[in-house]
């Protein structure tokens, strides 16, 4: 026999045995009507408990090496012994592995985004921002679209529902189990709606602490056509920050969560001080 008919022959038992699994979430699926999937059509979920999102990462993993399946089309999906990641921590049971999720939170201009780019470059984390995944949701040219637009434009902070429903669609996607929410949560609203909705706790919240005048300097100079970045919305901003955003950074270092970093220095040295806190999260990684 040759390597290839060895290799293909490997190719069609993967296939079969993924089939075989997709079938077992899909009958699932009829025995529990009451759980959402949306891991092939998001747009029609409007809630999804986060504890599935695992089994939904599990099937729409399956669906990419098995389509088309029946399964990518199933209404619901329940909890088979088989599903990879858990997200919910609630819901962590032998066997699955746990998600892991790190708030990164800081001033505007702290340097979140970038930090995060050199941790996704070493770890291969996900990476999501919430204000990136808003800038991208106010080009859809719907009303909800054009409200996120209006509220950028303002440094304001958008609704939960918006935002939250932004991340569950991305962090689905995604499908990784080591996860990096950058600028979320901002403010009372987004972490009581978070915790509420998912039952998530991080991990640890890294804080990149700067100074305003070092931040607006930055901001001044970042260049990427946001139109948030003058100074009249940067100041509003800052403002924000200070009333609606460092309270959830006191309130989770009230709980010993909160990693500070000394954000006013060069990248290379920031990243020294972040990249061995998420290293020892990777020994945990499953
Ligand atoms: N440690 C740093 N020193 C100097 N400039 C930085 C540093 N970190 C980021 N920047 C620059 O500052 C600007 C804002 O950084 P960014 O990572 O986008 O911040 P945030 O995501 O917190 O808004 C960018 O132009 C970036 O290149
Ligand atoms: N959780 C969030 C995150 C961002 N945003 C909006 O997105 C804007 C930009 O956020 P960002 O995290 O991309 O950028 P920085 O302000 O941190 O530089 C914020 O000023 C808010 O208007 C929000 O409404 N809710």
């Amino acid at each position: 026999m040759t390597v290839r008919t060895r290799l293909l022959q490997q190719v069609f038992r993967s296939l079969r045995q993924a089939t075989s699994r997709v079938e077992s979430v899909s009958k699932a699926a009829l025995e529990h009507p009451t759980v959402t999937l949306v891991a092939c059509a998001p747009q029609q979920s409007k809630r999804m408990p986060w504890s599935c999102l695992g089994y939904g990462f599990a099937a729409a993993s399956l669906v990419t090496v098995a389509s088309p399946l029946e399964a990518s089309c199933s209404p619901a999906v329940a909890a088979p012994q088989t599903a990879g990641v858990d997200l919910s921590n609630a819901g962590m049971t032998a066997g699955k592995a746990k998600l892991q999720v790190i708030f990164v939170l800081g001033g505007p201009g702290s340097g979140k985004g970038t930090q995060c780019a050199k941790l996704v470059q070493e770890f291969g984390l996900l990476h999501l921002s919430a204000g990136d995944l808003l800038r991208a949701h106010m080009k859809s040219g719907t009303p909800d679209g054009n409200m996120v637009a209006e509220m950028i434009k303002q440094g304001q902070i958008v609704p939960s529902r918006v935002t939250i429903s932004l991340l569950e669609e991305a962090m689905l996607k995604g499908g990784k189990q080591q996860v990096l929410i950058d600028g979320f949560p901002r403010n009372e609203e987004n972490r009581a709606a978070f915790e509420a909705q998912t039952g998530i706790e991080p991990e640890f919240v890294l804080f990149f602490n700067c100074p305003e005048a070092v931040m607006e300097k930055r901001l001044l100079g970042r260049q990427e056509g946001r139109t948030d970045d003058n100074i009249e919305t940067i100041r509003k901003r800052f403002k924000v920050f200070m009333e609606s955003s460092m309270p959830i950074i006191n309130f989770y270092d009230a709980k010993g969560r909160v990693r500070k970093i000394d954000a006013d220095r060069d990248p290379e040295d920031v990243y020294a001080d972040v990249r061995p806190l998420v290293e020892a999260l990777q020994s945990f990684a499953v």
